[in-house]
């Protein structure tokens, strides 16, 4: 893997992992990378999914973070990326993206955001690395990473060459220089955002495997973290560094003798300025003033050098014989090519910086959750750097306090105007800039807007005043300098303020959020400033160009009193807690609520998502959305049964249960964290609307005083009710009505019956006297006051289901045989009706209808079984015997029983066949005992075929995923 795909690699995913966490079309962070670069699109709302399910997984960070990980490589996007890669690059790719996951922790303590503090020069908005919590001096953050990749001698020389020739590609590399070696290696990881400050409150150092930083002394929420890069990084004593300290004190980039004319062309070898990086003395001697100064900018191309990060010396430098990861990138496992401190201004890195002890200041002390700094003051003193850094904070305090809030004016400012148009009117904007003028004109301008952060009025002590040396203005500054009768000078960059809170001055910080102090701009004009850390809104430009933050002070003071800064924005679309909590206060539910991969139940949400759990969830999603699908497709059905009679079944219960149990409202804006919503059991109001309900509502139930009034007998079967008999006066229409579905069923089946029976007996030859005689039989008009047809009794035989007994082919004795037949009409001591008015039992509900809905058309398929015997008894009373034979001889007119039998009778034998849409679902099997139960569907195999459709749909997102390809292995 050579330089450009590892610097490609990591580009990429700070491009996704910083740049796309944004909100909505905002761009949070505008770091742009090569255009050359063609890279897959992923969905911003994707990697924003992940980094919400690390936020709230509550499993161990490492476990967290492999989640996460394993979700991104399951994005197309990235798989395509990586389809050419070899198993040690997708590690190494995995590796670094783990890298960037972690900073997204709820303990973690730094954020990366944007700085336009080198905007106006490289009219883009950088990156830098923010603290999110506050952090005590001895504390390693330990999330802060960075590997170095070794680079071959040609990619060296072509990086240097690049440096040189296109700073673009340049941009993309950061890279540290081994002095010794007088050569570069890869600055890879979210480290290398970092920025340089003369007054650094991080110092870099080897921690295990990787690069880190320590803190060197107290550093605020939202404070940038910088680290040191050399004396002679930009140019010569850093004459055209930009740090804060350098703006404070006016040296560096902001020297009143500083012309453009002496800023390098971004050093163009990277090594060669750096090689004076170490010590003031080495770097004159090592890069000569008058090479530097021979290269003259063009101003909008003018650059820090960018990259060259710290020097390696030869004795500590064996990065070219360590391995790594993948061959290529070396993590600085046991790396030894860290510059050592006096070398580098580093520390020397110990092995007991592994585990030194929670930071007491980070852990106790900030709202934004649990942090896993180390911290140790007492290692600090083998830092060389840090005891003159402190020694300078010192001094520092003393030239940056207040009254030299004068002196904090932008120098920049001044440059720029000479560059631009050094005679116009904006000469005098270098102190007071009109706001209007800052907006317009040149694409730096609109860069301009007037930095104040917010410090703590009180509380801090010490803090506070070491704050004040940071690496950004502070509001406080702009307060004292109010108070003095002056208002901060404009500054023609977007530096991003800072607010500097904690835990212990939290109360002060709501003080200051109570009474907030509106920035004005240098026309007296309120600055935009974002709703939640009260920092002036900055403007992002990214090639020149304002992509966000302008026009923001024409809003309306609605919109304005709303508007979050991008930061803030992108903190709540991942924590769902206003900037910088990222875990919800003690006691207070948290309003998180994962959006989940897809759409699932709530009671998905509840359980932790892990790359395990993945294919289940997605098994699961399958199965939901098919159910919901079916459900959708039933629903003309589920209306048509609006008419039918419906049982009161467990689940209509269930649900008038759940009619009385409401969710409990939450506040507008506010959602429930996960799980189930909560029920409340409290009786439902009428405003509560009644949750739609089948058929039930108007519809008198079958038994309202229930089944225990009602006999049984022998059989288990329901007695006749007293309400269901038409003799005792109860009207049948109400009956009906009330029944309507099923009675109507009941009555349509018996109609058809009839006709088929009155056909049947027709084809018999009977007369129609004879056929009325038999059809009066079966006719109900006793006591019925309506004279309606009531269902037939059917009487042989008497269940279908005594044919799977197989009594029907033992040939009974005839006598009795005749005797259950003929008993029909006379021995109908129950009231044909009961069967249609008593509740189901399982038995009528298995039993098939007798003879309905039989299509005359479907007759030429052949005979089959007869299931039902035709419910009419005969008109005249044969012999028994002579009867049994004709009933046994039409039973057994199957095909290979009797083939003499006539085709009336066959047709009629085909009543007895199944419906035909019974008939579709079995496929064509007459419903018969052989067949019938021979292929219907068992249950079992409906379960196996349901199985099959879950594994199938697993397939189907194996195969879309192609899990097994490209997954890490750590
Ligand atoms: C290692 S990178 C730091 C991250 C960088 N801001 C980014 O967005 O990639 C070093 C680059 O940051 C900028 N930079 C950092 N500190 C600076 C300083 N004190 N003065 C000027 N430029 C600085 C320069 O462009 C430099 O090349």
């Amino acid at each position: 893997m050579n330089m450009r795909d590892l610097s490609k690699d990591d580009d990429f995913l700070s491009h996704l992992l910083v740049e796309k966490l944004g909100t909505g079309s905002v761009p949070l962070l505008v770091h742009k990378m090569d255009s050359s670069r063609r890279l897959p699109k992923v969905y911003p709302h994707d990697l924003m999914e992940i980094v919400r399910r690390l936020v709230v997984s509550k499993g161990p960070l490492q476990h967290a973070i492999r989640t996460a990980v394993d979700e991104l490589f399951l994005l197309a996007p990235i798989r395509y990326y990586l389809q050419n890669y070899t198993q040690k690059q997708i590690n190494a790719f995995a590796t670094h993206a783990s890298r960037y996951f972690e900073l997204y922790h709820p303990s973690g303590s730094i954020e990366i955001s944007h700085t336009s503090r080198y905007s106006h020069h490289t009219g883009k908005s950088e990156l830098c690395i923010l603290a999110t919590r506050n952090l005590a001096p001895g504390s390693v953050i330990t999330e802060l990473k960075g590997s170095m990749a070794n680079l071959t001698d040609e990619e060296d020389r072509e990086l240097k060459r690049t440096d040189l020739r296109n700073s673009d590609i340049r941009r993309d590399f950061s890279v540290i220089h081994s002095k010794s070696m007088k050569k570069n290696h890869l600055f890879l990881g979210p480290a290398r955002f970092v920025n340089h400050d003369c007054d650094n409150n991080c110092e870099l150092f080897r921690e295990g495997r990787y690069i880190t930083f320590r803190v060197l002394r107290p550093i605020s929420i939202g404070e940038e973290i910088t680290a040191h890069y050399g004396d002679g990084y930009f140019g010569r004593k850093n004459r055209h560094c930009l740090c804060e300290t350098c703006e404070k004190k006016g040296r560096g980039g902001y020297a009143p003798d500083h012309t453009d004319d002496d800023i390098p062309s971004d050093s163009g070898s990277s090594d060669s300025d750096s090689d004076d990086s170490d010590s003031e003395s080495e770097a004159v001697s090592s890069v000569p003033e008058d090479d530097a100064l021979k290269r003259q900018a063009n101003l909008n191309e003018r650059r820090t050098r960018r990259g060259v990060y710290a020097v390696v010396t030869k004795e500590e430098d064996h990065s070219d014989e360590s391995d790594d990861e993948d061959g290529s990138v070396m993590p600085l496992a046991g790396a030894s090519d860290i510059p050592s401190p006096n070398e580098m201004e580093m520390a020397d890195a110990t092995s007991n910086l592994t585990s030194l002890p929670l930071s007491p200041a980070a852990s106790n002390c900030d709202p934004a959750g649990p942090s896993r700094l180390s911290s140790s003051v007492s290692e600090l003193t083998p830092i060389s750097r840090s005891t003159s850094s402190l020694s300078s904070l010192s001094s520092l305090e003393g030239t940056s306090s207040a009254p030299k809030s004068s002196s904090y004016q932008s120098i920049i400012s001044t440059r720029r105007q000479k560059a631009e148009a050094e005679a116009a009117a904006l000469v005098s904007a270098s102190t007071t800039l009109p706001e209007d003028s800052l907006f317009s004109a040149s694409p730096f301008q609109p860069l301009t807007r007037t930095s104040i952060s917010v410090t703590p009025s009180k509380g801090k002590g010490k803090q506070k005043v070491s704050s004040r040396a940071s690496s950004t203005p502070r509001r406080s500054d702009h307060l004292q300098a109010a108070e003095n009768g002056k208002v901060k000078d404009e500054d023609p960059r977007i530096l991003r303020p800072r607010q500097s809170t904690s835990a212990v001055v939290f109360e002060s910080t709501k003080e200051i959020f109570a009474k907030p102090e509106i920035p004005r701009g240098p026309d007296g004009r309120a600055l935009p400033i974002c709703a939640t850390c009260r920092n002036i809104l900055p403007v992002i430009s990214v090639d020149h160009q304002i992509v966000w933050g302008l026009g923001l002070e024409k809003e309306s003071r609605k919109k304005k009193a709303k508007q979050e800064c991008p930061r803030c924005m992108r903190h709540c679309a991942i924590y769902r807690e206003p900037w910088p909590r990222r875990v919800p206060l003690p006691g207070c539910a948290s309003t998180f609520n994962t959006t989940p991969r897809e759409e699932t139940t709530p009671a998905e949400f509840a359980r932790k998502v892990t790359h395990k759990v993945l294919p289940v969830l997605d098994r699961k999603i399958a199965a939901v959305a098919s159910s919901k699908r079916k459900r959708s497709s039933e629903v003309p059905e589920a209306e048509e049964e609006h008419e039918r009679p419906v049982k009161k079944s467990k689940e209509s219960v269930e649900h008038a249960v759940a009619k009385k149990r409401v969710p409990i409202p939450l506040p507008e804006g506010q959602k429930r964290k996960r799980g189930r919503p909560r029920l409340m059991s409290v009786p439902v109001t009428d405003s509560v609307p009644a949750p739609t309900v089948k058929v039930e509502d108007n519809e008198e139930p079958l038994h309202p005083s229930g089944f225990k009034a009602q006999g049984r007998r022998m059989n288990g079967r329901f007695e006749r009710t007293m309400s269901s008999s038409p003799q005792k006066g109860h009207d049948p229409d109400s009956l009906l009505d009330a029944h309507a579905g099923r009675a109507q069923r009941a009555l349509e089946r018996e109609k058809t019956k009839q006709i088929m029976e009155r056909e049947l007996l027709v084809k018999r030859g009977l007369s129609e006297i004879e056929i009325e005689q038999i059809t009066k039989r079966g006719k109900w008009d006793d006591g019925n006051p309506h004279g309606k047809e009531l269902p037939l009794k059917r009487v042989f035989p008497k269940r279908s289901t005594c044919f799977r007994s197989g009594n029907l082919f033992s040939r009974p004795n005839p006598m009795s045989f005749a005797a259950r037949a003929w008993a029909n009409p006379l021995v109908s001591d129950d009231g044909s009706s009961e069967d249609e008015k008593g509740p189901d039992t399982p038995e009528d509900s298995q039993s098939p209808p007798a003879i309905m809905e039989v299509e005359l058309e479907d007759w030429d398929r052949g005979p089959s079984l007869i299931v039902t015997a035709p419910a009419v008894p005969p008109a005249y009373k044969p012999s028994p015997f002579s009867f049994a034979r004709r009933r046994w001889s039409s039973l057994s007119a199957s095909p290979v029983e009797d083939s003499r039998k006539s085709a009336s009778e066959a047709k009629t034998h085909m009543d007895a066949r199944p419906p035909l849409n019974m008939e579709r679902i079995l496929g064509n099997n007459s419903y018969n005992t052989t067949s019938t139960f021979k292929d219907r569907p068992s249950p079992s195999t409906y379960e196996r075929w349901n199985l099959q459709d879950v594994s199938s749909s697993e397939e189907e997102v194996r195969a879309h995923y192609q899990l097994q390809d490209t997954r890490p292995i750590y």
